[in-house]
């Protein structure tokens, strides 16, 4: 395999009995990239990442993941990788700090100045026993755990339930602190909006499959996005309705609406043949796009098509 890939996965399968978790998923994820895994409840992100760290095994395929088999090199992987899982569970008694350093002494030790750094920037009270926190306290506390040792690559699942908006962003500055650092990140999400500030490139899955892989930039480019003008003047709707990626034309008067999917060019070169007041173009919505980029793709081949 290549050496600069942090995750591999060829044909990665996982059936259930009969249902399928994830199918025929191909997926390469870069050293030093943020990949943000994206779908629904259900998709089978938690099955990927599990096949990734081996608590499940593949029903087919294989990953590798920083170069290493997870099922033969298991216990010198785990200590190459900070893991959050989707599901927290704290048995005991134990105060986030004996936690933490207990986790810390698994792994060969850890700089305990760097664990107070990151319980400071999530404003989490290590000395309070884990069971008694919220559920937004427990995960800074997964995040802790996962952040603390700078692995080489962070598989955090769902990182961001449970946090609210100010930790999200003090989240997401720890991931970017990790990118800067040459740290990969892979995590999941079912909110593009989570990921789109932080990750390189997306992975959507859907129904166990693969359905694309895209930069977040292009998946921006791709993104409709409403426009109107004010024109001087009354205009001819038929000057605007055939336009390539126009939609949604309504004209009223001097006034026009309408939807563009991709580039603007066409739509401005066909107003400036009138005299223009205004243009107001809203943001594009990655949100929309994602979603309907999601619901309407035809299925794992895609995910070749549209691969960086
Ligand atoms: N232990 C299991 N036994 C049987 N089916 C399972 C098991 N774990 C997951 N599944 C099924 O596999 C599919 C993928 O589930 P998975 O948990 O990987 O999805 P997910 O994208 O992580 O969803 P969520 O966001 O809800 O965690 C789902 O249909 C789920 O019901």
């Amino acid at each position: 395999m290549t050496s600069d890939l942090a995750v591999l996965t060829e044909d990665l399968t996982k059936f259930y009995g009969d249902h399928r978790g994830v199918e025929g998923l191909n997926l390469e994820v870069g050293t030093g990239e943020v990949m943000g895994f994206l779908g629904p409840n259900g998709a089978g992100k938690t099955t990927t990442i599990r096949l990734l760290l081996d608590f499940l095994r593949p029903s087919r395929g294989r990953t590798a993941v920083l170069g290493l088999d997870p099922r033969r090199d298991k216990a010198a992987l785990h200590r190459q990788i900070g893991y959050l899982p989707g599901e927290l569970a704290f048995p005991g008694r134990d105060t986030a700090e004996d936690l933490l350093r207990f986790f810390g002494d698994a792994r060969g030790g850890v700089a305990w100045s760097k664990v107070t750094d990151l319980a400071g920037r999530l404003e989490v009270d290590l000395s309070r026993p884990v069971r008694t926190m919220s559920k937004g306290n427990k995960q800074k506390v997964g995040l802790i755990q996962a952040f603390m040792h700078e692995p080489a690559l962070l598989i955090l699942d769902e990182p961001t339930s449970g946090l609210d908006p100010l930790m999200q962003q003090e989240f997401l500055a720890m991931v970017r602190d990790a990118r800067s650092a040459g740290q990969t990140v892979f995590m999941s999400s079912h909110v593009l909006a989570e990921v789109q500030h932080v990750a390189d490139r997306v992975a959507i899955v859907r129904d166990g499959r693969l359905v694309a892989v895209e930069r977040v930039e292009s998946l921006g480019r791709r993104a409709v996005r409403a426009v109107e003008i004010h024109f001087h003047d009354p205009v001819d709707p038929a000057d605007f309705t055939d336009l390539p990626g126009v939609s949604d034309v309504v004209v009223s008067g001097p006034v026009l609406t309408c939807t563009v999917d991709g580039r603007l060019d066409p739509l401005i070169k066909a107003a400036a043949r009138y005299e223009v007041v205004d243009l107001l173009s809203a943001e594009p919505d990655l949100e929309e796009t994602f979603l309907s980029f999601y619901y309407h793709s035809e299925g794992a081949g895609d995910a070749h098509r549209t691969r960086a």
